[in-house]
């Protein structure tokens, strides 16, 4: 069985964060073994409170994982300061961790923020250059390449900054773009390759970024080349959205468990 690392916070509604990735590495078929990095009282209404593990302790855990357990992918998410991103690059050049997909958590939906501000530099400069993939969203992107928020930028464009700085891929997520289609956008410094669907008219979307990085690094996992791990990716999120999991009175989460199969 493949197995697959996930590095990243706690969330307590079970919608995002490490329980997300943990169901869908599970939906995939893979065995997933995860190191928290924080634990974030949180629901579909919001991120209440946030208590975060020393650099030190994170370190531990992927010592302990990494020495008995065989990671064909890792996956990181919320990193919450600039201690933990050190730490978690160090460990990844230190044990040659491969297929790292980074996804560069920042804010949740509910605009609290998962990420110190003064760690944006250490992740840019310290852990993207070791990425197989990044996965921004638009804000996220826009936030790495200095641009201001409000900026109407194209995905072309941020792909092609972000690429700079140093990951082998870059996917740039359109999901909160207001158009009719949810337009993502790979690239490699060369080529440009578009993943599109039709938007699907909901505020159900809690987990959605965590959801599809933890499918693009089970695929790597799997064998399969990026691109064809983004496709089977965006489909499973896609259908995963539009099943959804009415459980809480705000943004609720996906449904993990929809077939990956056609
Ligand atoms: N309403 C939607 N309809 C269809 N796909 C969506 C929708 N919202 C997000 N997506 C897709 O979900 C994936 C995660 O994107 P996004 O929600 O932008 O990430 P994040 O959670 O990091 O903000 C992307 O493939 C994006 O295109
Ligand atoms: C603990 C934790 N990690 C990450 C997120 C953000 O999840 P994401 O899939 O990027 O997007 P939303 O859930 O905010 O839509 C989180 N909320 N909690």
């Amino acid at each position: 069985m493949k197995q697959v690392l996930t590095i990243a916070g706690s969330d307590s509604s079970g919608g995002a964060g490490v329980q997300a990735d943990l169901k869908t590495i599970t939906a995939f078929d893979v065995y997933g073994a995860s190191v928290i990095t924080a634990v974030t009282a949180q629901n579909t209404l919001g991120v209440q409170g946030i208590e975060t593990l020393s650099g030190g302790f994170v370190g531990q855990q992927v010592d302990s994982v990494v020495s008995d357990l065989d990671f064909s992918a890792v996956k990181t998410g919320m990193l919450a300061n600039s201690e933990i991103i050190q730490t978690v690059a160090q460990k990844v050049k230190e044990y040659q961790l491969v297929n790292l997909v980074v996804d560069p958590v920042m804010v949740a939906t509910s605009g609290d923020l998962l990420l110190a501000k003064e760690a944006i530099n250490y992740l840019k400069e310290d852990l993207i250059p070791l990425a197989k993939v990044i996965t921004p969203n638009l804000n996220e992107a826009k936030v790495l390449t200095g641009k201001d928020l409000s900026e109407d930028i194209s995905l072309e464009e941020l792909a092609s900054e972000l690429h700079k700085l140093g990951a082998q891929y870059v996917l740039v997520k359109g999901g909160h773009q207001k158009q009719k289609v949810a337009r993502d956008l790979l690239y490699d410094g060369v080529k440009f390759n578009e993943f599109s669907t039709p938007r699907i008219k909901t505020a159900d979307t809690h987990g959605t970024g965590c959801t599809l990085s933890s499918a693009i690094a089970c695929n790597l996992a799997l064998g399969y080349q990026i691109e064809e791990a983004v496709k089977r990716s965006k489909k499973y999120i896609t259908k995963a959205i539009k099943s959804g999991c009415q459980v809480g009175a705000g943004n609720n989460p996906v449904d993990h468990f929809v077939s990956i199969e056609e």
